[in-house]
């Protein structure tokens, strides 16, 4: 399996924010975007994943392809752990959960109202949904907030073992995750250049 992502322009509110981005992640590969805040990180990805249309360009790989963790964490709060990972389980027909409460550490936690969890916890669990999406590909927004050095650890092993059983990774983030063999790609230079003013007269107005 690969993503192919070739010449893709992305807008937020029908302004570009980046231009002609391409980039390939094979099997087993992660790859980390870089860049300032607002640069369009957060675009790049959800237009990725499929959530909103490009510009222009394309993205080689099926929508079904892909789980996706955004800023929030898609968490039921009167649920417990366990009944929210249950539903995502059901969600996506992949059976067990114990895979997902393993990596993320949450045996401990699974019969507590996800509610009452704190943030970092809120967090693995939002993050132990990629596990059991069981799909291939994990597109991850700033994965790591709200979490400890330890449970960022915890996280950097379950993308390992992810991108171990073939599975590929796109990730955004301002931190270290340890993840050596990530590649990483600097988004700045596609910064998109505003089109030029074709009412000289009105900018002055
Ligand atoms: N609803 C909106 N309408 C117009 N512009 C928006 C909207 N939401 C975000 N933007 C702008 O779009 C640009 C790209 O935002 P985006 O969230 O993709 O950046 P980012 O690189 O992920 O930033 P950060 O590192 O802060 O998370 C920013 O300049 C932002 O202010």
């Amino acid at each position: 399996m690969e993503l192919t992502v070739s010449d893709l322009s992305v807008a937020r509110g029908g302004i570009a924010v980046l231009e002609g981005v391409s980039f390939t992640i094979a099997s087993g590969e992660a790859l980390v975007l870089r860049g300032p805040n607002g640069i369009g990180k957060t675009t790049l990805l959800r237009t990725v994943a499929g959530l909103q249309p490009p510009l222009s360009g394309a993205v080689g790989l099926e929508r079904d392809a892909m789980a996706y963790a955004g800023h929030a964490d898609g968490i039921k709060s009167v649920l417990s752990v366990r009944e929210n990972l249950q539903f995502w389980a059901d969600v996506f027909e992949t059976g067990s959960i114990d895979a997902a409460l393993d990596a993320f550490d949450l045996r401990g936690l699974e019969n507590r109202a996800a509610g009452g969890l704190s943030a970092g916890q809120k967090r693995r669990l939002g993050l132990a949904r990629m596990v059991v999406t069981g799909r291939p590909v994990w597109v991850l927004d700033e994965p790591t907030v709200s979490l400890d050095v330890a449970s960022v650890a915890m996280f950097a092993d379950a993308v390992r073992a992810h991108l171990a059983g073939g599975g590929l990774a796109l990730l955004a983030t301002h931190i270290d995750l340890g993840l050596a063999e990530a590649r990483v790609l600097d988004v700045e230079p596609f910064k998109a250049v505003p089109p030029p003013l074709d009412d000289f007269d009105g900018a002055f107005l």
